[in-house]
């Protein structure tokens, strides 16, 4: 029997799509009705001047078509590269359709959704047709996609893969054979140009123990489920990094390190230090520093999210500081059904589902979306709980392009741009009248399906900061349901329906990577994992803002493996283009010192 797990969002959906003009005249109207004024980041405007290491790449890459690793400490600017390498590779290799309209063979993916929203991409499950990927109890794997995805794989001319640091290698090998048996061509993925991006001295790839235990019982898993998310919180054994795949070697020619750390730019003493932590050591000016902003008296405070080690802490945390505030609290019951309910492969398979049992929420609840809802909307998007609307106060996307759709020349692409959501008489989302309401007042979504309890349910209102528009919106959120099914007869074995939102004061450090905080607290108290110490320290841009709980040096883990594989394959960049980066040569000459480090060890 084979069993796969997905997540479909319901039909009823929370957004519509108007035509810009629609759109804009509504939007002032209820930003005013709300007295909410959308914020523009002046940021937006300020264009990034690339250092001669990122042209350097930009080159390779480009002009030279290169397959390569690209990697850097934390905040060296990685993700901004590969977004403008994207684009540029997206200008060479564009083509046009028999639509007229331009096709891109640019594969752009990441092992996290949150990475792959950074990017403008998808993960790699997805985008690559993995979904389908099967181990069999041979350890053999099947290759199934549908005509879409061979298509992508046939028509592929790049395929960019980042935070490649938590792939593990038989992944990557298993790309390596699906390029080469989708293309018919046995070069190195396929012939593919290959763009791997991340830091190995991050979080590891971890180990799909638990889940395997179930595949072997079903003798298949297909699966969309994310073995980072799973066992984030198991002390689990770390599986083979994806630089210890056998196409690494022959498939990727250079390994190359970013050297200018732009994130801390402002507080050389603290790069300084996490480029020591980077590599597992603590001096006695690193621990000095720490010293300096460790806190002894812990105080939950919500203004300041805080990284824990393990999700157990982190729901504590959460719960602490919902206590403290003020007002009525909902809670959002899931709901959940399939003949494995009371088997002992339930709690996995409701684990990997990423939908919680039981959601309380307050209005000013700092929360993390924890789907991929749409193109705005991410796993890892943070936000605000501004208010709870009832379904029957707005209308759904169907709705409003059914009645306006036609005469409003709604335009489907707009969706991402223009998307905003209206009660019954055009106006914003209407706050639900909270004043009869005592505490934990309970909604549950049964009968989900059925349009009147839709219509009767209450939503919360999330607010966030979209990057692309560089404003602050807001979105209801509807309940998703995640179901997993026999492959063969599709009998649903288990089904779980329930908003994709988790409380966010304190995240986990997994949760974290890829982040930039302007202030943070970092609970070292269960720390388990290598680069831990490191990925939570570095998210943050300046000690001035960072404050560190029960800071303890032994907790600052680096794997040798990783310092093997820099010290044997990785060249520097800024040697490589013969410059020194400002901080390095000016103010910490860390690159030297990063030498010295790594011939200590
Ligand atoms: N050439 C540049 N000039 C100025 N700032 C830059 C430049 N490149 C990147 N930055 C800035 O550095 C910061 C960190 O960049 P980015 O998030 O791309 O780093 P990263 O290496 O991907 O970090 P992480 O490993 O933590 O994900 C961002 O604020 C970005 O705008």
């Amino acid at each position: 029997m084979n069993i796969y797990t997905k997540y479909t969002p319901k039909k009823f959906l929370s957004t519509y799509h108007l035509n810009r003009e629609i759109a804009k005249n509504l939007h002032n109207l209820n930003t005013q009705q709300l007295n909410f004024s959308p914020k523009v980041n002046k940021e937006k405007h300020t264009e990034l001047k690339f250092n001669k290491e990122q042209q350097y790449v930009i080159d390779l890459v480009v002009n030279k078509q290169e397959s390569i690793f690209l990697t850097g400490a934390a905040g060296t600017g990685k993700t901004v590269l590969l977004r403008e390498l994207i684009e540029r590779l997206k200008q060479k290799h564009g083509v046009k359709n028999n639509s007229n309209k331009y096709e891109y063979n640019v594969l752009v993916t990441a092992t996290t959704g949150l990475a792959a929203y950074h990017i403008g991409g998808q993960t790699y499950h997805s985008a690559l047709g993995l979904m389908d990927l099967n181990k069999n109890n041979t350890g053999r794997q099947k290759i199934k996609l549908n005509a879409a995805k061979s298509n992508a794989w046939k028509q592929c001319k790049v395929l960019i893969i980042d935070e490649v640091s938590m792939m593990e290698a038989s992944t990557l090998d298993f790309i390596d054979k699906t390029a080469k048996e989708m293309r018919k061509n046995y070069s190195p993925f396929g012939g593919i140009q290959v763009i791997l991006c991340g830091d190995f001295f991050q979080l590891p790839p971890v180990d799909n123990k638990i889940l395997e235990g179930i595949i072997k019982k079903y003798d298949e898993l297909e699966g969309a489920i994310d073995p980072t998310l799973v066992n984030e919180n198991k002390e689990l054994p770390i599986c083979e990094y994806a630089f210890k795949s056998k196409v690494w070697s022959h498939g990727i020619k250079h390994c190359l390190s970013l050297s200018t750390v732009f994130r801390q730019l402002d507080d050389p003493e603290f790069v300084k230090c996490l480029n020591e932590l980077r590599l597992g050591i603590v001096s006695p000016t690193t621990e000095a520093l720490m010293k300096r902003v460790e806190s002894k008296s812990y105080v939950a405070s919500s203004d300041v999210i805080t990284l824990f080690g393990t999700r157990r802490e982190t729901s504590v945390h959460n719960s602490r500081i919902l206590k403290t505030m003020k007002g009525p609290m909902v809670v959002f019951e899931a709901c959940h059904g399939g003949k494995l309910k009371d088997t002992e492969d339930y709690e996995i398979i409701n684990k990997a589902s990423m939908l919680a049992d039981s959601i309380p929420l307050k209005i000013g609840s700092k929360v993390m979306i924890t789907k991929n809802v749409d193109h705005t909307l991410y796993n890892g998007t943070t936000g605000t709980i501004v208010g709870f609307t009832k379904g029957v106060t707005f209308h759904t996307k169907n709705e409003i392009l059914g009645k306006m759709g036609s005469q409003a020349g709604v335009n489907a692409e707009l969706i991402d741009m223009e998307t905003i959501e209206y009660d019954a008489s055009g106006k914003h989302v209407v706050q639900f009248d909270l004043s009869d309401v005592t505490d934990n007042f309970v909604k549950k979504f049964e009968n989900f399906n059925d349009n009147t309890e839709q219509k009767e349910h209450l939503y919360p209102v999330f607010e966030y900061y979209n990057s692309k528009l560089c404003e602050l919106r807001r979105r209801v959120i509807m309940p998703v349901t995640v179901s997993t099914s026999t492959s063969i007869g599709n009998t649903v074995i288990h089904w779980k329906t329930q908003l994709p939102l988790i409380s966010a004061w304190g995240l986990t450090i997994h949760k974290s990577q890829g982040q930039t905080y302007d202030s943070l607290k970092c609970d070292f108290s269960r720390f388990f994992t290598v680069g831990q110490a490191y990925v939570a320290l570095s998210r943050v841009k300046s000690t001035k803002n960072l404050v560190v709980v029960n800071w303890n040096p032994e907790k600052v883990v680096c794997d040798e493996q990783v310092i093997e594989f820099h010290k044997k394959h990785v060249k520097d960049l800024d040697l490589l283009v013969g410059t020194k980066s400002s901080i390095t040569a000016n103010e910490c000459n860390l690159q030297k010192e990063k030498e010295q480090l790594l011939d200590k060890i």
